[in-house]
């Protein structure tokens, strides 16, 4: 006899834009994020039995993160995702966790002639800010995040001493090209209530800079050994800047630019230290991931 093991629903890829304007300044701000809220609970037999009672449509879902951004702050996101999690396991007595997920896109102020205008933004990157909050009636697991941030340093890394072996063909190198899509991600120990959330709100973009501040700085000035040891340094330094953080991790590809050997046409040198023109990989690519806890 099967049993449901598992189950959550809701809705994924909803968008949605929100602007703020300053009435005295005149001046606008605007977030745009895609976010997904999905729903745990006694729900079991809306699977099993075709109970349709227990399910909150994933339409009214969709209205609710409208409704929750209108009458709440959508910055910080995790502020946002707090009050739209508890609103889930608040209202319905039946549903114990709402799982949100918030992906920040980026919109940044334009400068003309030399001043923040005041209200044009261009996309700068494709680089987001996440938050994954996980609420239920006793309390918020939140992680946060930066997705999409892509690097690339033209020296400064090396990578030799690794396991030799019958299936090894790579060289060592003492000096190669680093490039990464930086997924990195910080865990703030439990809050009790939104309430917690909301004191000292301002953790979570001080965290959300800091950790990008720490990332593209460790990315240029460590003499990189490997990715490994580089994210760990990072790590170590987001754990040390913020105390309520207690897990930090990242997940990054290693981006290959392969050299190209262009001798055989009139002795063209292009290797080792001649080395100017490389192909960039698509794939295959590394993918070197770690989580450090605070001990
Ligand atoms: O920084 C690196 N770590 C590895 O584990 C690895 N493996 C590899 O082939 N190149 C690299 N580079």
């Amino acid at each position: 006899m099967p049993s449901l093991a598992s189950a959550r629903y809701g809705k994924d890829n909803v968008r949605v834009y929100k602007v703020e304007r300053d009435a005295e300044t005149g001046t606008q701000s605007v977030t745009e994020m895609t976010v997904c809220a999905l729903l745990e609970g006694a729900i079991e037999t809306s699977y099993t039995e075709a109970d349709n009672s227990v399910v909150v449509a994933t339409d009214s879902i969709k209205n609710t993160i409208y409704i929750k951004a209108k009458e709440h702050p959508v910055n910080p996101p995790e502020l946002y995702a707090s009050y739209l999690g508890q609103h889930f396991v608040n209202k319905y007595a039946h549903i114990t966790t709402a799982h949100i997920k918030v992906t920040v896109h980026r919109w940044t102020r334009m400068t003309i002639d030399g001043k923040p205008h005041p209200h044009s933004f261009y996309r700068d990157g494709e680089e987001t800010r996440t938050v994954e909050a996980t609420v239920t009636k006793d309390g918020l697991d939140i992680k946060s995040g930066i997705n999409g941030l892509t690097v690339l340093k033209s020296t400064g890394s090396a990578f030799h001493g690794f396991l030799r072996d019958e299936y090894t063909t790579l060289k060592e190198t003492w000096d190669r090209i680093l490039s990464t899509d930086v997924d990195a991600s910080w865990t703030w120990g439990r809050f009790a209530s939104v309430a917690a959330v909301e004191t000292g709100v301002d953790r979570f973009d001080r965290a959300w800079n800091a950790a990008r501040t720490i990332t593209m700085k460790t990315f240029a000035e460590d003499e990189s050994a490997s990715v490994q040891n580089t994210m760990y340094k990072m790590c170590e330094q987001i754990l040390d800047a913020e105390p309520e953080v207690n897990l930090t991790g990242y997940s990054l590809p290693n981006k290959h630019y392969f050299e190209i050997d262009l001798s055989w046409h009139n002795g063209l040198k292009n290797t080792g230290a001649d080395a100017e023109v490389y192909a960039p990989q698509g794939g295959p690519n590394g993918l070197i991931k770690c989580v450090v806890a605070r001990s």
